[in-house]
């Protein structure tokens, strides 16, 4: 199949070489730039009279467009905007998100993705991505060939199964926008080029009612199939990938508790692959984490960690947590590491004859006869506020789904033995957190180190003004998808992955009163490159990278698209 265009896409920005000619090229948004198109770029791509007469640069267009979005009153709305933008001009709309990152991030990416994602069968209107269904297994490698792609064009794959998105659950074929959000998050951030990356569905069906009874619905309309068909699926669509993009990293994205660490626990040694909510959250939470302690002015090995909602993301932290205590010696034994953390679930704290617990979060599970003498509500269900008033947690992270638990009674309850309890609710969307940061100061009196998941304003309280750190994996994964890019590396090892949260700590500088325990979102391109720097020598020194870098700061900034329009060349 010949391609409407040609470019060296693997060094960045080569010229672009277009094959096709008239409204052809406008209607590709990787060859269209509209009025940016010179006199003779229109001449020769026989442009002429298919648009207005003035030329206009990047800079003016990318000031029309933001006009546009600025005049459009709803957040889903400047979300269909600029979906419209990127379907018309690929450069443009990326030029636009990385020149108003802060204030467009929460719309391309969380909290607004996740309205976008419940509404996708209702403002539907071109496809973008692969979809694939687990009702046609045969056509998953047409699927994937009809993209477009060739072998070595594709340096990452970003795919869901959508039964966990976000904090929303399962939404069935809308999850296909979280893997384009998390794609526009890497070229935005890291520079990653949009056309060697593909998202993609995996629809298994849904257990989404709301979904399934609606007319408008655009997925199979059948429950989740789960087992040993689901498992098929799975490592059908691996097996493709693996064979048709054999460079390609393969980027999990809000899969189901049950089967998120299965699949990564199956790959991992197999396939180049990355959970990003188990692995990716884990790496910057840790980071934020230790900025955190740092500041308590203790030390790692005298925490008490309380996961709230231990699933995918909660558990990921708390492994990466005792790999670290264990690395810095903060612990001496697995059994002395495990000991800092308290799971809890629906069920309430994880208890060792809990049957329900998967073996991953039964290692945290903490003992029944060290709980048996608590002073507790319902020894059945042991709840948060019982576990803070027995345990007396230093470090308080929520990764529930379950907006508002962390109340004024938990908040207070942290503040009472801690001088500066640590406080992340991370959950999203915003509506999922499990407090505010406002809430915490207040009801902390300005003590807390707070973290959040989705974006918060900065609050100011007695005076100080603390800019509240966005703990969110997305200052991981595009520095890591570069990264690997780079090298070619074959794997994500546990080393790639504690060198990307300790490149982000590096970077944190949090001593001032009321500074963040992160870097903020402006400085996601630095923070995203430096990553990439020491994900790639990671896995060079330990024998996973292809093409080791030699001159890793200039081979990572080289290997970084630019939103520019590239030269062009008709031929
Ligand atoms: N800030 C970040 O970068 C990230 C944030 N998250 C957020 O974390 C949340 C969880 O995501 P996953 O771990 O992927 O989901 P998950 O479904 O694997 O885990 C959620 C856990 O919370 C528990 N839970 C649910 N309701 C609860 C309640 N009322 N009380 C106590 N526990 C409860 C569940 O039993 C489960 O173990 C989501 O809101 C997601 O947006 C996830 C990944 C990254
Ligand atoms: C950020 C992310 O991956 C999540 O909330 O699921
Ligand atoms: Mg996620």
């Amino acid at each position: 199949m010949k391609r409407e265009y040609e470019q060296a896409t693997a060094v960045g920005n080569a010229p672009l070489r277009i094959r096709t000619r008239g409204r052809a090229v406008l209607s590709n948004p990787m060859t269209n730039r509209g009025t940016a198109f010179t006199e003779a770029e229109r001449e020769a791509l026989e442009l002429d009279g298919l648009m207005p007469t003035a030329f206009t640069t990047l800079e003016n267009q990318t000031q029309r467009v933001y006009e546009q979005f600025r005049s459009t009153k709803t957040m889903l709305g400047k979300f269909l905007t600029l979906n419209a933008l990127r379907d018309r001009n690929e450069v443009l709309f990326y030029h636009l998100l990385s020149s108003h990152l802060e204030e467009m991030l929460p719309v391309v990416y969380t909290p607004t993705i996740g309205e976008a994602i419940e509404r996708f069968s209702h403002t539907y209107n071109r496809p973008r991505g692969v979809f694939l269904s687990i009702d046609h297994p045969e056509k998953v490698e047409q699927g994937l060939r009809n993209y477009g792609l060739d072998a070595e064009d594709v340096d990452l794959v970003c795919v869901t199964d959508s039964e966990g998105i976000l904090g929303i659950g399962d939404q069935g074929i809308g999850g296909i926008q979280i893997a384009i959000g998390k794609l526009s998050v890497y070229t935005a951030a890291a520079g990653v080029h949009p056309r060697r990356t593909i998202p993609i569905v995996l629809d298994t069906g849904t257990d989404n009612l709301g979904l399934l009874s609606s007319d408008m619905y655009l997925g199979e309309r059948h429950a989740r199939v789960r087992g040993e068909r689901y498992d098929e699926f799975v490592d059908q669509f691996v097996q493709t990938v693996t064979k048709l993009f054999p460079h390609a990293m393969i980027h999990w994205e809000d899969i189901g508790t049950a089967n998120a660490h299965r699949i990564l626990e199956r790959y991992r040694d197999e396939v180049c692959t990355f959970n990003d909510d188990i692995q990716g959250t884990a790496a910057v939470v840790l980071a934020a984490l230790l900025a955190g302690v740092d500041v308590t002015g203790t030390s790692l090995d005298e925490q008490r960690i309380v996961i709230f909602g231990a699933g995918s993301a909660g558990i990921g932290i708390a492994d990466l947590v005792k790999d670290q205590m264990l690395r810095t010696r903060a612990a001496r034994t697995e059994e002395e590491a495990y000991s800092h953390f308290w799971p809890i679930g629906l069920q309430g704290l994880y208890v060792d004859d809990d049957d329900t617990l998967h073996d991953f979060q039964r290692v945290y599970a903490r003992r029944r006869e060290e709980v048996a003498d608590w002073d507790v509500a319902d020894p059945e269900r042991i709840g948060l506020l019982d576990v803070i008033r027995n345990v007396r947690p230093t470090i308080l992270i929520g990764t529930s789904t379950k907006g508002g638990a962390f109340t004024q009674e938990v908040v207070e309850e942290m503040a009472r033995h801690n001088p500066r309890p640590i406080i992340f609710p991370l959950s999203n969307p915003t509506s999922r957190a499990e407090a505010t940061p406002a809430d915490i100061l207040r009801w902390t009196d300005g003590k807390a180190l707070v973290a959040t998941g989705s974006p918060f304003e900065p609050v100011t309280h007695d005076g100080i003004r603390h800019t509240i750190a966005q703990s969110n994996n997305a200052l991981i994964f595009p520095g890591l998808g570069l990264g690997v890019a780079a090298c070619r590396a074959t794997r994500i090892t546990p080393g790639m992955i504690a060198a990307a949260s300790q490149a982000l700590a590096g970077l944190v500088n949090a001593w001032r009163p009321g500074a963040p325990l992160l870097p903020g979102i402006g400085d996601l391109r630095l923070v995203s490159a430096t990553v990439a720097i020491e994900v790639a020598r990671q896995a060079a020194k330990e024998g996973v990278a292809e093409r080791p870098l030699t001159d890793p700061v200039q081979q990572v900034y080289e290997r970084m698209w630019q939103p520019r329009y590239p030269k062009v060349e008709a031929i």
